[in-house]
This record gives structure tokens, C-alpha cells and sequence, in this order.
């Protein structure tokens, strides 16, 4: 397929290069006169469909790295700066002010979805819409945290009141899948229990930032913001040797978090809240309702290309039904659609990681000489920023589309004979963070769900693996993801308990009623006995 510039509707035009010149530190918009990089589109803007280029970002050095970091350090102050100290009731206006900028953004920001990352337009919208959603979502459960707690069983004649607060300086570095939404999954909790942020954007997906940057300024005091543009290895690195991160955020990958936290001089006691890689499987059992799972296989290993941490990335068959399933989900991949994000029913974008089709042409071959065949017509097929997805088959374990995590258009298919084979490889492998399960026997499916709740961390049953609704807790085992996120549970990852304890029982009382009339900066719940 080729599409040039005559076939752009006009509402998803970009007309002139996008030159990001302003950084957020301290509160103010600081212009940029130095290095700069050229962000690269994945839309296709030439005839011979190449990646084009869309803009420059800022290359800060390490001088506005440090810059970024003293600023949200002054906010914090040792838990005595205006953020973390600053009442309650105010930090959620501050987040509501936020909020209301932000949708006045919507369009230009769903537009840089579509031409940054390639991300379709109904997915781009709701990138956008369910980030709003989440924030007023943590603004309600931030209202309720730790309200319903359960009391404390012992009677010791000690009385206590349980407070939340902050932790401290937050290093926080988002994904190119996600750039706005799981970004702000790490971004919106940290900030709203009083802790001050340095972001990092990722070098994809940068530019769809800058539309916000105002609405950070406006709505935050100095230094709780703040936002730096550049390559990691010059910023994140001066920022995590100079021990004063008190946790680092990060979605990405487990090479990363390992060289950023052996950086930190308090290395493995650095608190950090981490989304990491996955390597979800998916096992259709021979009882199961075979179209049903191949509707659910599709949106699972290629919704945005694979590129989801959630993705499905190997697909376990009982021997019984392999040949039907293939059959039917050989010829369901062909029939996506390829196209640039705007267009009616694009399934298929380009990739926006200039590497990622010979990578995955890689992993086809090395599939192939091992023996495994494409299944479906169109697999492998190629233009410079796409490969159309392979489905593999029969994949054997020496392969590398077994064993690493593709995070891309190719889907390996497994067979087997008893369900041990796809227990033995999940209890084996480096992760652990969801399965899909295609079944209907609830004999069958009751003892192999409390078996794989042990494995990962969440089994959906019949249908395919995905981090929503956000309200639920979304984490791994192993390899997969270091704290909680969701709604609620992110709120707890970038905070920490305290109480005031009496063995007065109406002194403590008294000192609550006071502290709530005056309204505090740590959440209060309602009192304890301890
Ligand atoms: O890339 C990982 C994301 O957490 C996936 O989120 P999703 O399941 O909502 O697409």
C-alpha cells in the first residue's frame, strides 16, 4: 500500500515540521536553543512509504537534568515542600485545574498518536479518553484511600490514626506504546499523593506531549512538574547517581530498570514501580469454542501490532483442535486490514520503531530454518515501516519467536498433548504477568485457573489478555512488573502509611478533629484502635 501527502484527510494534516523548542523546569517553560533531535513519523508521507520526518525535540545535557531534579527536590524538601505539605483538598484542585486544560487538547494529541506511533484513530481516541477517565478516577479513589480498611483486631488500649503520605522525588519514564495514557498510569498517582515528578517522555511518542506542557505549568506550583526532553543514558543517568530519586517509575523493559537502578547509590533499596516485559500465552483447550478463541486470539496478539505488553505472544493449541484453529485464524489475520491510522477499520498501522520489520523478519527466518512454516498468505509481507503479521507454526522451543518477547506483528503457535507442557513453560519462563484461557468444562477450568493464578498474576477466561478496566490491579510476577498499578493500587505504590498513636484515646481524637478542620496534607482516615 502507498498513500502520499493528497491522500490525508484534511482534519489529519500536519502541515509544517513540529519544533518542540520549551522544557518544563521550575515552573517555567525554559526555551532551548541547543542540540536538537528530528522525531520521525511513522506515517507515510511519500509515495515509497518511508518514515518521514515529523519534528525536533530538545536534546537537554546533563546540566538541565540536574536542573529538573533540584527543582523537584526544592518542592519536596524532605517532606517539608509546598507539594508534599500542601493540603489535601488543594492538590486535587490542582489535578482537577489539570484535567480541564487537558481535554481542551484532545485533538491535537490524538492526532500526534495517530502520526507518532501509528496508533488507529478509535484507539488513539480512547488513549486519550480513557487517560482522562483515570485521572478523575484517582481523584475519587484518592478521596476514599484507605478508608475501608480493615480495623485492627487487637484491643491494646492504644489509638491511632492512619495517615497516607508521600514519598519523596519521583524519576518517572513512560512507553512508546502508551505514551500518554500508561505514562500518566505512574504520572497522576505519584503527583496527586504529594510527590514531585521529573518525566522523561520516550523518544517515540515525544511530541504529543508538548501540548500538555502548558497545562502542567498552569496548573502546578514550580518544581512539581517537571519535563525534560533527551537521550536516557545523558539524563536519567546524572539524575539517579545523584541519589536524590526516591523512586523510580518506569514502563519499559527490565534492562533499563536494572541499569538505572544499579545507578542509584542505594541501588537494591530504591523504591520503584515498575511495568516491565510479558510473554502472555494464551492455551485453547480441546472443549473449547474455537471461534470464539480465534476472535479473541486476533485482538489479543495483534491489536496495535502486538505492540502491548499484554499482547498475546504464543498461542498453546491441544493437539485435537490445532489444525481447525490454524485454519481459521490463518485466514482471519489475512483478512485485517493495513492502513494508515485515520482510515475506516485500519486493525494494521505502520510501526513506528524504524528496526522493529527486519527484526521481525529475523524471527521468521530463524522460525523457518527451524521448521516452522507461515501459515496465512499475506504473512511477511512487506514496505519499509511493515511487515504483515506471520503466523508460525509448528513453534518449538529452540526458536526465537518462542523465547523472546516480539512485542510485534508474528504470531507463534505452539501445540500440545497435555496441559503440563504450556504449565511447565509458563512456571519456566522469566515472566508472569497474565494467560488467556479458552475452555468450557468448569471441572477442566477450576483446578488449571488456581494453578495459574500461582504463574501470573491475572487469568482471563475466554478472552484474550488486556490491563483494563483500570480499576483493576494490574502487576506481574518475575520479570513483568515490580509494585501495582490501577486506579487504586498506584495510589498506594507512590505512598506510604503512618499514624499518630495515643494510648489517650480523646487527646488522639481531639488532635484528628483539629487536624481535619484545618485540613491536612496526608490523607486521614478514620481512626483505629491498635
Ligand atoms: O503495553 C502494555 C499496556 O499496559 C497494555 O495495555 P492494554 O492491555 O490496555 O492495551
Amino acid at each position: 500500500m502507498k498513500t502520499t501527502f493528497k491522500d490525508i484527510p484534511e482534519a489529519y494534516k500536519i502541515d509544517s515540521l513540529l519544533h518542540q523548542s520549551t522544557y518544563l523546569v521550575n515552573g517555567e517553560l525554559k526555551q532551548w536553543e541547543g542540540e536538537t533531535a528530528e522525531v520521525y513519523s511513522t506515517i507515510s508521507s511519500t509515495a515509497d512509504y518511508k518514515h518521514t520526518i515529523l519534528g525536533t525535540i530538545p536534546q537537554l545535557g546533563e546540566a538541565e537534568a540536574l536542573e529538573a531534579l533540584d527543582s523537584a527536590t526544592n518542592a519536596y524538601n524532605k517532606g517539608q515542600g509546598l507539594w508534599p505539605t500542601m493540603k489535601v483538598i488543594d492538590r486535587i484542585a490542582c489535578m482537577e485545574k489539570f484535567v480541564e486544560e487537558m481535554k481542551t487538547k484532545r485533538e491535537e494529541v490524538v492526532k500526534l498518536l495517530m502520526w507518532e506511533i501509528g496508533k488507529n484513530l478509535p484507539d488513539s481516541e480512547k488513549e486519550f479518553d480513557r487517560t482522562v477517565d483515570y485521572i478523575y478516577d484517582t481523584i475519587e479513589a484518592y478521596k476514599q484511600i484507605d478508608r475501608d480498611s480493615a480495623k485492627f483486631e487487637k484491643n491494646s488500649g492504644v489509638y491511632a490514626h492512619i495517615r497516607r503520605g508521600p514519598l519523596g522525588v519521583v524519576l518517572c519514564l513512560g512507553p512508546y506504546n502508551y505514551p500518554l495514557n500508561e505514562t500518566f498510569t505512574l504520572l497522576i498517582p505519584a503527583l496527586i499523593m504529594g510527590n514531585p515528578v521529573v518525566f522523561k517522555p520516550a523518544k517515540i511518542g515525544v511530541l504529543l506531549i508538548s501540548p500538555l506542557l502548558e497545562a502542567f505549568q498552569k496548573s502546578f506550583p514550580k518544581g512539581v512538574v517537571n519535563i525534560v526532553y533527551g537521550r536516557g543514558r545523558v539524563l536519567a543517568t546524572p539524575i539517579m547517581q545523584s541519589g536524590k530519586v526516591d523512586v523510580l517509575a518506569l514502563i519499559g523493559n527490565s534492562k533499563s530498570a536494572n541499569a538505572l537502578q544499579a545507578q542509584h547509590p542505594k541501588g537494591n533499596r530504591l523504591r520503584m514501580v515498575l511495568g516491565l516485559e510479558a510473554k502472555n500465552p494464551a492455551i485453547i483447550l480441546p472443549d473449547a469454542d474455537l471461534d470464539l478463541a480465534v476472535e479473541e486470539c486476533i485482538a489479543g496478539t495483534l491489536s496495535f501490532n502486538g505492540q502491548r505488553c499484554t499482547a498475546l505472544k504464543v498461542i498453546y493449541v491441544h493437539e485435537s483442535v490445532v489444525e481447525e484453529f490454524n485454519r481459521l485464524f490463518a485466514f482471519k489475520v489475512d483478512q485485517l486490514k493495513f492502513g494508515n491510522p485515520w482510515e475506516a477499520g485500519s486493525k494494521l498501522t505502520p510501526l513506528p520503531e524504524v528496526e522493529k520489520p527486519a527484526y521481525i523478519q529475523e524471527l521468521i527466518d530463524d522460525a523457518k530454518e527451524k521448521g516452522a512454516e507461515i501459515l496465512n498468505k499475506k504473512g511477511g509481507e512487506t514496505t519499509e515501516n511493515f511487515i504483515f503479521p506471520a503466523v508460525l507454526y509448528p513453534v518449538t522451543k529452540d526458536m526465537r519467536v518462542f523465547k523472546e518477547e516480539q512485542f510485534g506483528p508474528v504470531v507463534p503457535v505452539v501445540s500440545f498433548s497435555d496441559i503440563e507442557e504450556p504449565l511447565h513453560d509458563m512456571a519456566e519462563s522469566d515472566y508472569g504477568q497474565q494467560v488467556s484461557l479458552f475452555g468450557q468444562n468448569v471441572h477442566t477450568l477450576s483446578p488449571l485457573i488456581d494453578t495459574l493464578v500461582n504463574l501470573v498474576c491475572r487469568v482471563n477466561l475466554n478472552s484474550s489478555c488486556q490491563r483494563g478496566p483500570d480499576v483493576y490491579p494490574f502487576t506481574g510476577r518475575k520479570d513483568s512488573a515490580y509494585g501495582t498499578l490501577s486506579v487504586h493500587d498506584a495510589l498506594r505504590s507512590f505512598s506510604i502509611r503512618t499514624f499518630v498513636a495515643s494510648k489517650d484515646n480523646a487527646y488522639n481524637n481531639a488532635i484528628l478533629k483539629e487536624l481535619l478542620e484545618k485540613k491536612t496534607s496526608n490523607f486521614i482516615s478514620t481512626d483505629y484502635i491498635l
